[in-house]
């Protein structure tokens, strides 16, 4: 069993921190949760709580963070400058993939002095957008007792919705109890089906922002022309790029926690800003994001995506580029990812990007 706490950064919400749990936290633990109000909620917890158990299950929750199992953390509050624990929350891979690809079952409890403050919902809902933003799954799993509506509403505070019923082994009650399951996918967790196009990249106007005047240019738009939109709605512009390794590897990027789509993989790029070319905004971002210089004559026009998301109507130039100077490396510490042409697929991306994969797939 492993020995030594495992290399996993602390979580840290408005007013708590998900971090591993300690040996020291054993005797909190075994507290808070040998009480029977929150024990009889919990379906692998028995009652009364040994105190050895808090040992072994907090060494059981090293092992299995290691190993890529289960996250099980202590959520830490702080109290009159001193921190103490408050409750757990975790998350367990489930073994088989769902119809989207993983899924991981999410638990929680909260010790009965911290209840009514919204911990549960702050912790777990942290640990949610966490786990879609930073492991392979699409989907997070829940279930509480039918007589457990504070518990209910937790799970839809963070975005799960009914799934229908079951029945569960409660070891703290001895025996089957009835329970309601819950379910709830990247885009309902983090909120996110529809990313609106931030402040900063309103329309961006399509042809520089304030043309020099030329005797022969055609007659300027009429001021109130209506700024771009397509289909309703407005245009965002966003400048994306293959960059192509030696080996015939494209790069793709992941979508950093707190973004709009958040553990999705995308090619690196982003919102080309007013007065910029596509070109100028790849060579910005690629700089920014991936601290490689690229020149706009390596940059050669591929295809695009125009995808119409809730909110806005996405029109993104994907440029191929083999060239650059620097090694490439995620400088906003997100993840990355060469990926063979064929081996794309098997990369949860934004729904706009799905017709790029065939093509490059294609063409590479
Ligand atoms: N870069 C990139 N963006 C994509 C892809 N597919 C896709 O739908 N998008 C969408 C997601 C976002 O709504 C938008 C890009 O916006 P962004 O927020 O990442 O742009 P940015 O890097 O300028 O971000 P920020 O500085 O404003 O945080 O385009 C893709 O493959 N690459």
């Amino acid at each position: 069993m492993t020995s030594a706490p495992p290399d996993f950064a602390p979580l840290r919400t408005e007013r708590l921190t998900l971090r591993p749990l300690r040996p020291g936290d054993a005797a909190a633990l075994h507290r808070l949760v040998n009480d029977w109000e929150v024990a009889k909620t919990l379906a692998r917890v028995p009652f009364p709580y040994p105190r050895a158990l808090a040992d072994t299950w907090i060494a059981s929750t090293w092992a299995q963070i290691e190993a890529g199992e289960a996250w099980h953390l202590a959520v830490i509050g702080e109290e009159g400058g001193a921190e103490h624990l408050v409750g757990c929350v975790g998350l367990t891979l489930a073994r088989a993939r769902g119809r989207d690809g993983r899924t991981a079952e999410l638990g929680y409890w909260v010790g009965r002095r911290f209840w009514g403050h919204g911990v549960a919902t702050e912790a777990a809902g942290r640990l949610c957008r966490w786990a879609l933003a930073n492991l392979d799954i699409a989907a997070i799993r829940a279930s509480a007792l039918k007589d457990n509506p504070r518990s209910q509403a937790v799970l839809a505070r963070i975005g799960l919705r009914p799934a229908g019923e079951g029945v569960q082994t409660f070891l703290s009650r001895g025996g089957p109890m009835p329970v309601l399951l819950f379910e709830g996918g990247r885009e309902e967790i983090t909120g996110d089906a529809a990313p609106p196009p931030l402040a900063d990249a309103a329309p961006p106007p399509l042809a520089d922002a304030a043309p020099p005047p030329a005797a022969d240019a055609a007659p300027p738009p009429a001021a109130d022309a209506a700024p771009p939109s397509l289909g309703g709605k407005p245009v965002l512009l966003v400048a994306a790029v293959a960059l192509v390794d030696a080996d015939g590897r494209v790069l793709l990027a992941r979508r950093p926690e707190g973004k709009p789509l958040a553990g999705l993989w995308e090619f690196p790029g982003g919102k080309v800003k007013p007065g910029e070319t596509p070109e100028a905004a790849l060579i910005r971002e690629l700089k920014e994001e991936l601290d490689i210089d690229v020149s706009a004559a390596c940059l050669g026009p591929f295809t695009f995506a125009s995808h119409t998301y809730e909110k806005f109507h996405l029109l993104m130039p994907l440029y191929l580029c083999r060239r650059w100077q620097g090694e490439v490396r995620g400088v906003e510490g997100q993840a990355l990812a060469w990926v063979r042409p064929q081996k794309l697929g098997g990369y949860a991306m934004p729904p706009a990007d799905k017709p790029l994969v065939a093509m490059l797939r294609d063409f590479l």
